[in-house]
C-alpha cells in the first residue's frame, strides 16, 4: 500500500546494514529522495559547464542509466545501502582530466549539496566525495606516467 502524502515519516532505504542506515540518515537527515535530487541538480550543472560538461557528453550519451547509477553510488557511500556494484577508477583513468578538474568538480559539488541538503548530510557528502576524488586524482595521475621506470 502506498503512504499517504499527509505521512511525512521517510521510508527507510533498503539496505544490507539497516541500522547503520537509519543512524546516518537521523544524524544528517540524508535519504534516497535528497540523495536523488543531489544527484540531478549535480549533473544538470555538469552537463551546462564549459570546462566539464564537454568531457561527460563524449562518454554520455543516454543520461538517465548513468543518473540511476550515480544515486545508487551515493547511496552505497553515503548511507551505506549497498546499492552500488561498480567500479569508478577505470572509468576515470584515461580521462583528459588533472588537478584543475577535480578542484571544480569537487566545488560545484559542494555547492550543490550546501543548497540541497542539511548541514550535516552536506558536510557528510562533501568529506565523501574528497576522499574519493583524492583515490581518482591519484589514479589518473599513475595512468598518465610513462611506466617507464626512471633508472637516474
Ligand atoms: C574531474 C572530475 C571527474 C570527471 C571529469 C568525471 C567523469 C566521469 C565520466 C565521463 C564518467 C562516465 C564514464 C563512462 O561511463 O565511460 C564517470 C563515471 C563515474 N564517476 Fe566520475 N568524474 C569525475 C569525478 C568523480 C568523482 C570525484 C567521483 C566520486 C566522488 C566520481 C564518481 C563516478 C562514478 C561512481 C561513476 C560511474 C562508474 C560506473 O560506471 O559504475 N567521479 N565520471
Amino acid at each position: 500500500m502506498t503512504q499517504p502524502e499527509t505521512d511525512s515519516t521517510p521510508e527507510p532505504a533498503p539496505s544490507i546494514r539497516p541500522e547503520v542506515t537509519a543512524e546516518i540518515q537521523a544524524r544528517t537527515g540524508l535519504d534516497e529522495p535528497t540523495l536523488t535530487t543531489l544527484v540531478h541538480s549535480f549533473y544538470d550543472r555538469i552537463q551546462q559547464d564549459p570546462m566539464l560538461g564537454p568531457i561527460f557528453a563524449a562518454k554520455i550519451t543516454d543520461w538517465p542509466p548513468h543518473l540511476d547509477r550515480m544515486v545508487a553510488f551515493w547511496s552505497s557511500v553515503a548511507l551505506m545501502t549497498g546499492r552500488y556494484h561498480g567500479a569508478p577508477v577505470p572509468k576515470h583513468m584515461h580521462l583528459p582530466v588533472d588537478d584543475s578538474h577535480f578542484d571544480h568538480w569537487l566545488s560545484l559539488f559542494e555547492d550543490t549539496a550546501r543548497k540541497v541538503c542539511t548541514p550535516e548530510g552536506a558536510a557528510h557528502v562533501i568529506e565523501r566525495a574528497h576522499r574519493i576524488a583524492r583515490s581518482l586524482r591519484i589514479a589518473v595521475r599513475d595512468a598518465n606516467q610513462t611506466g617507464v621506470p626512471n633508472l637516474g
